[in-house]
């Protein structure tokens, strides 16, 4: 065990921003990896393993696990962060056993593994990914081979859906079949993961091309790849369909991997990518009849990334619904078209389609926010019934069997 002395430099008003003092100092002893540290102005640097990674000082504090810092049994903060004052160093630092130990002005300690700090820290954030996905042309997951869920099963073995969660959130689809044909055996199965969201279409909806709402959804007509429900502020984490009836011809579903596009244009085209991600444009969705008033309009770009680590998570993608564009300056709009017309192209190659007839029985469950729908026009009484999902819950479901979502 090694102690090191702080010295009381930070008392002194400092008009330096470079590192006013440094320790550097290995630690052995029962350490299974090395660890060094260094005390900077605001943050402390913790070498263990890999990159050098910074933890501010107010964080520190902040993330105290300590029982008076933090419930581990309702997993919540105690500690009041707008309490901790902002200058806040700590009297002491040291790493004992795997541990680094901090005791505060006041007296009060926290100690932190050195392997939460690192698997907390924004370095490996930064490195790592929210989501592990397998994105897909129609040949990459024609070859996967993925299996689909059965009804049975499905029904009464959690392990079953466990599975079928892990290609869901590898691919983004994932299916169910042998569903009896009805809106109460389609509504069982998505309670099995999810809640469902009610949204004006209804809860559970059941539609035919009877143009009995102001949507092209429905009518007989062929629906291009999109997302749905664009135009909310939050748009549907997940859709679900199942086809009741179809007495005719056509009418094939058609689905596009979203993100497997968009990496394309961000091999391509670093800046058209960008753009996608930073220019903000409006979806629309207006229905006055005497059933039913709407406006909805939702803002965002096409792309969503996490910033740390540019990993996409949603993409509003809907020609039918996108609204006025009048949110990009001129001097903008050329390039953002070109870099849409991009996104487009990639997601019109014919290798990016993917072809299902969903005959009564198969139930397939969509990431709206990843993976483009559309519809083959059809002749026919056609009944398509389903839901959207409420996306958390899909993931918290995901999370409590284990799997990284
Ligand atoms: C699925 N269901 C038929 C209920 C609604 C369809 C909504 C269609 C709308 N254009 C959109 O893309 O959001
Ligand atoms: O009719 C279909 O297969 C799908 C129509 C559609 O895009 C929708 O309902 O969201
Ligand atoms: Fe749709």
């Amino acid at each position: 065990m090694l102690n090191c002395k702080l010295r009381p430099v930070f008392k002194q008003a400092q008009v330096l921003c470079g590192p006013l003092w440094r320790h550097k100092m290995q630690i052995r002893g029962c350490a299974s990896r090395p660890a060094t540290f260094q005390l900077l102005e605001d943050s402390l640097v913790l070498n263990y393993g890999g990159k050098p990674m910074h933890f501010n000082y107010v964080w520190l504090r902040d993330h105290c696990r300590s029982a008076a810092s933090y419930n581990s049994q309702t997993h919540q903060r105690n500690v009041d962060t707008g309490g901790i004052d902002l200058t806040i160093r700590p009297d002491n630092t040291s790493v004992q056993d795997d541990h680094l130990i901090l005791t505060w002005p006041g007296g009060h300690v926290t100690k932190y593994s050195l392997s939460w700090l690192a698997e907390n820290s924004y370095e490996r954030q930064k490195q790592s990914r929210v989501q592990p996905r397998i994105l897909w042309n129609s040949d990459i997951y024609k070859n996967a081979n993925v299996p689909s869920a059965k009804w049975d099963l499905f029904m009464s073995s959690d392990d079953e859906v466990k599975k079928f969660l892990q290609n869901y959130l590898l691919y983004g689809i994932a299916f169910v079949d042998e569903v009896p044909a009805t809106v109460e055996a389609t509504e069982a199965v998505t309670q099995r993961v999810s809640l469902i969201r009610e949204t004006t279409y209804g809860r559970m909806w059941c539609f035919t091309s009877d143009f009995s709402r102001g949507d092209s959804a429905y009518s007989q007509l062929a629906l291009d790849r999109h997302t749905d429900t664009s135009y909310f502020q939050e748009p549907c984490g997940i859709q679900v369909f199942h086809c009741l009836k179809h007495e005719g011809t056509g009418g094939r579903t058609l689905l596009v991997d979203g993100f497997y596009a968009a990496e394309k244009v961000r091999q391509q085209s670093p800046e058209n990518f960008d753009l996608l991600a930073r220019v903000p444009i409006r979806h629309e969705y207006i229905e006055k009849s005497d059933t039913h008033q709407n406006h909805m309009t939702g803002i965002g770009p096409v792309l969503d990334l996490y910033p740390w680590n540019k990993e996409l998570y949603l993409i509003r993608y809907n020609n039918y619904d996108r609204s006025v564009i009048n949110t990009i300056p001129h001097e903008l709009v050329q390039r953002w078209y070109v870099a849409h017309r991009m996104l487009t192209t990639e997601l019109r190659r014919p290798e990016s389609e993917l072809w299902v007839k969903l005959n009564p029985g198969k139930v397939v469950f969509i990431d709206n926010w990843r993976v483009m729908h559309g519809r083959e026009s059809f002749t026919g009484l056609r009944q398509l019934c389903g839901c959207y999902l409420t996306r958390d819950d899909v993931l918290s479901s995901a999370r409590g069997f284990g799997l990284q979502a």
